[in-house]
Protein backbone atom coordinates (compact mmCIF):
# COMPACT_ATOMS: atom_id res chain seq x y z
CA UNK A 1 0.00 0.00 0.00
CA UNK A 2 1.26 2.91 -0.65
CA UNK A 3 2.55 5.77 1.97
CA UNK A 4 0.21 8.82 2.55
CA UNK A 5 0.81 10.94 5.48
CA UNK A 6 -2.80 11.34 6.26
CA UNK A 7 -2.53 7.05 7.54
CA UNK A 8 -0.32 8.83 10.26
CA UNK A 9 -3.77 10.38 11.98
CA UNK A 10 -4.61 8.14 14.05
CA UNK A 11 -1.54 5.58 14.65
CA UNK A 12 -2.69 2.57 16.94
CA UNK A 13 -0.15 0.91 18.54
CA UNK A 14 -0.54 -2.43 20.23
CA UNK A 15 0.84 -3.79 23.59
CA UNK A 16 -0.06 -7.25 25.00
CA UNK A 17 -0.14 -5.71 28.79
CA UNK A 18 -3.40 -3.86 28.28
CA UNK A 19 -5.26 -7.46 27.22
CA UNK A 20 -7.96 -8.42 30.33
CA UNK A 21 -11.29 -9.62 28.89
CA UNK A 22 -10.75 -9.19 25.61
CA UNK A 23 -7.99 -11.18 23.66
CA UNK A 24 -5.40 -8.91 21.55
CA UNK A 25 -7.33 -10.06 18.80
CA UNK A 26 -10.09 -8.61 19.90
CA UNK A 27 -9.18 -5.23 20.41
CA UNK A 28 -7.33 -4.94 17.76
CA UNK A 29 -10.68 -5.69 15.85
CA UNK A 30 -12.61 -3.07 17.78
CA UNK A 31 -9.68 -0.59 16.93
CA UNK A 32 -9.86 -0.78 13.14
CA UNK A 33 -13.76 -1.19 13.31
CA UNK A 34 -13.75 2.38 15.07
CA UNK A 35 -11.45 4.13 12.46
CA UNK A 36 -7.62 4.31 13.61
CA UNK A 37 -6.26 5.08 10.42
CA UNK A 38 -2.79 2.83 10.96
CA UNK A 39 -1.95 -0.33 12.77
CA UNK A 40 1.26 -1.13 14.46
CA UNK A 41 2.12 -4.25 15.94
CA UNK A 42 4.49 -4.20 18.64
CA UNK A 43 4.48 -7.23 20.72
CA UNK A 44 8.00 -6.95 23.18
CA UNK A 45 6.68 -10.18 25.25
CA UNK A 46 5.77 -12.46 22.58
CA UNK A 47 8.42 -15.12 21.06
CA UNK A 48 9.09 -15.28 17.47
CA UNK A 49 6.56 -17.99 16.64
CA UNK A 50 3.91 -16.66 18.69
CA UNK A 51 4.62 -12.84 16.96
CA UNK A 52 4.07 -14.28 13.46
CA UNK A 53 1.15 -16.50 14.49
CA UNK A 54 -0.63 -13.11 15.73
CA UNK A 55 1.07 -10.77 12.69
CA UNK A 56 -0.77 -13.35 10.22
CA UNK A 57 -3.71 -13.26 12.05
CA UNK A 58 -3.72 -9.19 12.36
CA UNK A 59 -2.64 -9.02 8.70
CA UNK A 60 -5.88 -10.56 7.94
CA UNK A 61 -8.13 -8.09 10.13
CA UNK A 62 -6.28 -5.04 8.71
CA UNK A 63 -6.56 -6.59 5.10
CA UNK A 64 -10.66 -6.73 5.98
CA UNK A 65 -10.53 -3.07 7.06
CA UNK A 66 -8.37 -1.67 4.46
CA UNK A 67 -6.01 -0.47 7.67
CA UNK A 68 -2.49 -0.51 6.64
CA UNK A 69 -0.28 -2.67 9.11
CA UNK A 70 3.18 -2.10 10.61
CA UNK A 71 5.60 -4.34 12.30
CA UNK A 72 8.00 -2.81 15.50
CA UNK A 73 11.46 -3.94 14.97
CA UNK A 74 11.02 -7.65 12.87
CA UNK A 75 11.56 -7.28 9.44
CA UNK A 76 11.68 -11.37 8.80
CA UNK A 77 7.82 -11.37 10.32
CA UNK A 78 7.01 -7.67 8.17
CA UNK A 79 7.71 -9.95 5.20
CA UNK A 80 6.45 -13.36 5.92
CA UNK A 81 3.12 -11.86 7.19
CA UNK A 82 2.91 -9.52 3.88
CA UNK A 83 2.70 -6.23 6.21
CA UNK A 84 2.78 -3.00 4.39
CA UNK A 85 5.63 -1.82 6.30
CA UNK A 86 8.56 -1.56 9.46
CA UNK A 87 8.98 0.25 12.38
CA UNK A 88 12.51 0.89 13.64
CA UNK A 89 14.03 2.73 16.22
CA UNK A 90 17.92 4.03 17.15
CA UNK A 91 18.82 0.91 18.51
CA UNK A 92 17.20 -1.66 15.77
CA UNK A 93 18.63 -2.80 12.29
CA UNK A 94 19.50 0.53 10.52
CA UNK A 95 16.50 2.50 8.01
CA UNK A 96 19.10 2.51 5.37
CA UNK A 97 19.33 -2.28 5.76
CA UNK A 98 15.70 -2.06 6.21
CA UNK A 99 15.39 -0.26 3.35
CA UNK A 100 17.04 -2.46 1.37
CA UNK A 101 15.50 -5.52 2.66
CA UNK A 102 11.77 -3.98 2.20
CA UNK A 103 12.01 -2.19 -0.67
CA UNK A 104 10.98 0.81 -2.28
CA UNK A 105 6.59 -0.21 -1.79
CA UNK A 106 6.85 -0.58 1.84
CA UNK A 107 6.01 1.65 4.25
CA UNK A 108 9.41 2.36 6.58
CA UNK A 109 9.00 4.69 10.10
CA UNK A 110 11.81 5.38 12.20
CA UNK A 111 11.94 6.74 15.46
CA UNK A 112 13.77 10.55 15.84
CA UNK A 113 14.22 11.58 19.34
CA UNK A 114 16.35 14.86 17.89
CA UNK A 115 16.50 16.95 14.41
CA UNK A 116 19.77 15.02 13.33
CA UNK A 117 18.17 11.85 13.77
CA UNK A 118 15.04 12.92 11.79
CA UNK A 119 17.69 14.33 9.31
CA UNK A 120 19.54 10.92 9.19
CA UNK A 121 16.04 9.17 8.65
CA UNK A 122 14.99 10.78 6.13
CA UNK A 123 18.43 10.51 3.97
CA UNK A 124 18.02 6.53 5.16
CA UNK A 125 14.58 6.44 3.44
CA UNK A 126 12.32 6.58 6.55
CA UNK A 127 8.54 7.81 4.98
CA UNK A 128 7.88 9.07 8.24
CA UNK A 129 9.24 9.74 12.03
CA UNK A 130 7.76 8.85 15.27
CA UNK A 131 8.92 11.33 17.94
CA UNK A 132 8.03 10.89 21.61
CA UNK A 133 7.85 10.58 24.62
CA UNK A 134 5.41 13.97 24.37
CA UNK A 135 4.34 12.65 27.78
CA UNK A 136 4.94 10.89 30.25
CA UNK A 137 4.51 7.07 29.14
CA UNK A 138 3.46 4.52 31.69
CA UNK A 139 3.44 2.27 28.41
CA UNK A 140 7.36 2.94 28.06
CA UNK A 141 8.29 4.03 31.50
CA UNK A 142 12.20 4.72 29.79
CA UNK A 143 11.26 6.71 27.14
CA UNK A 144 13.38 9.95 26.67
CA UNK A 145 11.31 12.92 27.36
CA UNK A 146 10.86 15.57 24.28
CA UNK A 147 9.33 18.95 24.56
CA UNK A 148 6.67 20.12 22.63
CA UNK A 149 9.25 22.92 21.13
CA UNK A 150 11.84 19.90 19.86
CA UNK A 151 8.62 18.16 18.55
CA UNK A 152 8.53 21.27 16.14
CA UNK A 153 11.56 21.44 15.05
CA UNK A 154 12.05 17.73 14.46
CA UNK A 155 8.63 18.79 12.10
CA UNK A 156 10.10 21.66 10.80
CA UNK A 157 13.66 19.96 10.22
CA UNK A 158 12.50 16.77 7.27
CA UNK A 159 10.26 17.04 4.36
CA UNK A 160 8.37 13.97 5.40
CA UNK A 161 5.38 13.41 7.81
CA UNK A 162 5.85 13.27 11.90
CA UNK A 163 3.63 11.50 14.36
CA UNK A 164 3.93 12.30 17.90
CA UNK A 165 3.85 8.68 20.44
CA UNK A 166 4.57 8.80 24.41
CA UNK A 167 1.50 9.03 27.32
CA UNK A 168 -1.20 11.30 24.46
CA UNK A 169 -4.60 10.83 25.84
CA UNK A 170 -8.33 12.70 25.25
CA UNK A 171 -7.20 15.01 27.78
CA UNK A 172 -3.71 15.98 26.49
CA UNK A 173 -3.90 15.65 22.60
CA UNK A 174 -5.03 18.97 21.98
CA UNK A 175 -1.64 19.99 22.97
CA UNK A 176 -0.01 18.84 19.72
CA UNK A 177 -1.92 21.84 18.40
CA UNK A 178 0.78 24.09 15.93
CA UNK A 179 3.35 21.36 16.74
CA UNK A 180 2.80 20.37 12.42
CA UNK A 181 2.79 16.33 13.45
CA UNK A 182 0.29 14.68 10.65
CA UNK A 183 -1.14 12.36 14.05
CA UNK A 184 -0.63 10.79 16.97
CA UNK A 185 0.47 7.11 17.98
CA UNK A 186 -1.49 5.62 20.94
CA UNK A 187 -0.72 2.63 22.87
CA UNK A 188 -2.27 2.90 26.34
CA UNK A 189 -5.17 5.99 25.37
CA UNK A 190 -6.93 3.25 22.73
CA UNK A 191 -5.84 -0.38 24.46
CA UNK A 192 -5.70 0.46 27.75
CA UNK A 193 -9.28 1.62 27.51
CA UNK A 194 -12.41 -0.20 28.17
CA UNK A 195 -14.53 1.02 25.56
CA UNK A 196 -11.98 1.63 22.54
CA UNK A 197 -14.23 2.23 20.18
CA UNK A 198 -15.39 5.78 22.39
CA UNK A 199 -11.69 6.21 22.68
CA UNK A 200 -11.06 6.04 18.87
CA UNK A 201 -13.75 8.10 18.21
CA UNK A 202 -12.68 11.21 20.59
CA UNK A 203 -9.15 11.24 20.05
CA UNK A 204 -10.24 11.34 16.38
CA UNK A 205 -12.90 14.43 17.30
CA UNK A 206 -9.32 16.38 19.35
CA UNK A 207 -7.06 15.21 16.33
CA UNK A 208 -9.17 17.30 13.55
CA UNK A 209 -8.40 20.11 15.48
CA UNK A 210 -4.83 19.69 15.64
CA UNK A 211 -3.49 18.45 12.16
CA UNK A 212 -4.07 20.78 9.42
CA UNK A 213 -4.57 18.90 6.14
C1 LIG B 1 5.16 5.49 15.72
C2 LIG B 1 6.23 5.04 16.65
N1 LIG B 1 7.12 5.93 17.10
C3 LIG B 1 8.09 5.54 17.94
C4 LIG B 1 8.17 4.23 18.36
C5 LIG B 1 9.26 3.75 19.26
O1 LIG B 1 10.07 2.86 18.57
P1 LIG B 1 11.45 2.32 19.23
O2 LIG B 1 12.31 3.50 19.47
O3 LIG B 1 11.96 1.25 18.34
O4 LIG B 1 11.01 1.70 20.59
P2 LIG B 1 10.15 0.39 20.79
O5 LIG B 1 8.82 0.56 20.11
O6 LIG B 1 10.92 -0.75 20.16
O7 LIG B 1 10.01 0.26 22.27
C6 LIG B 1 7.22 3.33 17.85
N2 LIG B 1 7.24 2.03 18.20
N3 LIG B 1 6.26 3.75 17.00
C1 LIG C 1 6.42 2.74 22.01
C2 LIG C 1 6.76 4.06 22.55
N1 LIG C 1 7.81 4.78 22.06
C3 LIG C 1 7.95 5.93 22.71
C4 LIG C 1 9.04 6.88 22.41
O1 LIG C 1 9.12 7.90 23.09
O2 LIG C 1 9.77 6.62 21.47
S1 LIG C 1 6.83 6.16 23.94
C5 LIG C 1 6.11 4.68 23.59
C6 LIG C 1 4.95 4.13 24.34
C7 LIG C 1 3.66 4.82 23.97
O3 LIG C 1 2.64 4.26 24.73
P1 LIG C 1 1.52 5.12 25.41
O4 LIG C 1 0.70 5.70 24.32
O5 LIG C 1 0.74 4.12 26.22
O6 LIG C 1 2.19 6.12 26.27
Amino acid sequence: MKFHKDMLFLYGVTDQAFTGEKTLTEQIEEALSAGVTLLQLREKGLDKRAFLEEALLVRELTKHYGVPLIINDDVEIALRCGADGVHVGQDDLSPSEVRRLIGPDRILGVTAKDVSQAKDAFMDGADYIGSGAIFPSTTKKDAIPLTLEQLSAICRSVPIPVVAIGGITVENVSSLKGTGVAGAAVVSGIFGQKDITAAVRHLKEQLLKVVSP
